[in-house]
């Protein structure tokens, strides 16, 4: 188990590049699968999520080449199945959330797809009904092996269909369209999920020959074609980075430049921070936050009642950003309810950020009532595990904050998903060290 240690309460300065980013990154990789052509990835990030799956693609027999730092090419001319029924497949496929969606791209292109149930954050239910119930519109045969968790379906050629997802899931919605591009005929899903990630995915496959129309709404139409050809790609930058990064700024009081954010798929993001107080200036497709030297002040609704941040699929605002906004409004001026709907078991870090002096009351496994002290008493640093990759990045972010040094076990679950963070981080100022041996 690795560990940071962290020297809290110091101000930073600088500018930092976010990374490419995760998300997007689980669904393009899994795509390669789709042609025996050469496809080229830029702005892949080099975090332990990633990692995990270019290892498993090359396992599959998937010819993985590393061009330079961040690209990479990949060629699937020679898949070996076979790796599917090895115990190896059941340890690796576990390792993280995005190999699910190689599911979609085995069925069809080879008329089957395995996988043991996926590992990512424990955050409570992460039902896998709306993948397996797309493929099982598609004509596919399901099975599932409930001693072993292994999931399986097969088909020998997937037909077109219309069908309605039971919910806009992100990396369900990704998978079905992986599989019905190459289906026989027309399908249309509706309730599709359209995050910026998905739609850059729906935008590769079109550039490999597919077609797909109603790309970034929630009602994709896809003529199934007979092959995929090769494409170059490039990732976005993680926006789930770029909102940690407003927080930090924020909490530790620092002037922040956050490079190349591709503003226009932010979707609410900026506003999010702006209702917390945070100055967030739009500098070309830079992010400037100015030093809050006075703090930042929670608006209230117009009625005057108290504000709340929820998620809800996209164009709503991300999950993931939840725990970040949390621990933002700690030391904010006044009051905000932080509401997390899709996942159950995500706030209960916040027994952490009470340790260190938050003024937090957990309502119930979805809710927790934050009331800022503008900065009037500082957090105070303690030692903490990581519960999950964005429990985690706040946790560092209170931690920068803090009086005194912190200790965060766990950084694993930091590092599945935030390149080179100590190294990023110290070239901004932060007095973070990551202690071997662990
Ligand atoms: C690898 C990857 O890309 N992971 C992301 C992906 O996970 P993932 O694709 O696994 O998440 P889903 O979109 O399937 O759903 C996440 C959770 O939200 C619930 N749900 C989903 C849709 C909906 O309309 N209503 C609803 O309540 C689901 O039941 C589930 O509990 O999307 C999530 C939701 O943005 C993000 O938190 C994850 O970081
Ligand atoms: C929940 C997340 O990731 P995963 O789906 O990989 O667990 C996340 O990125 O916040």
């Amino acid at each position: 188990m690795g560990t940071f240690k962290i020297e809290g309460g110091h101000q930073l300065k600088g500018s930092i590049q976010p990374q490419g980013a995760k998300n997007e990154a689980l669904q393009i990789l899994c795509a390669v699968l789709l042609t025996p052509e050469k496809v080229t990835i830029n702005n892949i990030p080099d975090i332990i999520d990633v990692n995990k799956l270019i290892t498993l693609l090359g396992n599959l027999g998937v010819k993985v080449e590393k061009l330079s730092e961040g690209t990479y090419s990949f060629q699937a001319d020679q898949v070996d199945l076979n790796y599917l029924e090895s115990a190896a497949f059941k340890e690796e496929g576990r390792g993280l959330r995005g190999s699910i969606m190689i599911v979609g791209p085995l069925l069809a292109r080879f008329g089957k797809g395995y996988i043991p149930k996926p590992g990512g954050d424990k955050i409570g239910r992460r039902r896998l009904d709306t993948h397996f119930e797309g493929f099982i519109n598609l004509g596919a045969k399901f099975r599932y092996n409930r001693e072993d968790y292994f999931y399986g379906v097969e088909a020998d050629q997937l037909i077109g269909t219309d069908m309605l997802l039971d919910e806009a899931s992100v990396t369900g919605t990704a998978n079905i369209v992986m599989a019905a591009v190459l289906a026989q005929g027309t399908t249309t899903i509706y309730n599709a999920a359209c995050e910026p990630y998905l739609q850059q995915l729906c935008k590769m496959l079109n550039r490999m020959g597919a077609k797909i129309s109603g790309v970034g709404s929630n009602l994709l139409t896809i003529e199934g074609v007979d092959s995929l050809g090769g494409t170059e790609h490039t990732m976005l930058p993680d926006m789930i980075e770029i909102g940690s990064w407003i927080g930090l700024a924020a909490m530790t009081k620092s002037e922040l430049t956050i490079k190349n954010v591709s503003w226009d798929d932010l979707g609410q993001i900026p506003n999010v921070f702006r209702k917390l107080g945070i100055t967030v200036e739009k500098q070309g497709d830079d992010i400037h936050i100015p030093a809050h030297t006075d703090g930042y002040e929670i608006q209230n609704y117009i009625d005057g009642s108290i504000l709340t941040i929820a998620d809800a699929p996209w164009p709503g605002f991300t999950p993931d950003l939840l725990s970040i906004v949390l621990v933002v409004a700690t030391q904010a001026r006044g009051e905000v309810l932080v509401h997390q709907k899709m996942f159950e078991s995500r706030l209960f870090f916040v027994d952490k950020l009470i340790d260190m002096g938050a003024k937090i009351i957990l309502c119930d496994p979805h809710r927790a009532t934050v009331i800022g002290h503008d900065f009037k008493s500082q957090l105070k640093a303690t030692t903490m595990v990581s519960p999950d990759i964005r429990a985690g990045i706040s946790l560092l972010i209170a931690a920068l904050s803090a009086k005194g040094t912190s200790t965060i076990h766990n950084i694993e679950q930091i590092d599945r998903g935030y390149q080179k963070i100590v190294e990023r981080l110290k070239a901004i100022g932060a007095k973070i060290e990551r202690l071997e041996g662990n």
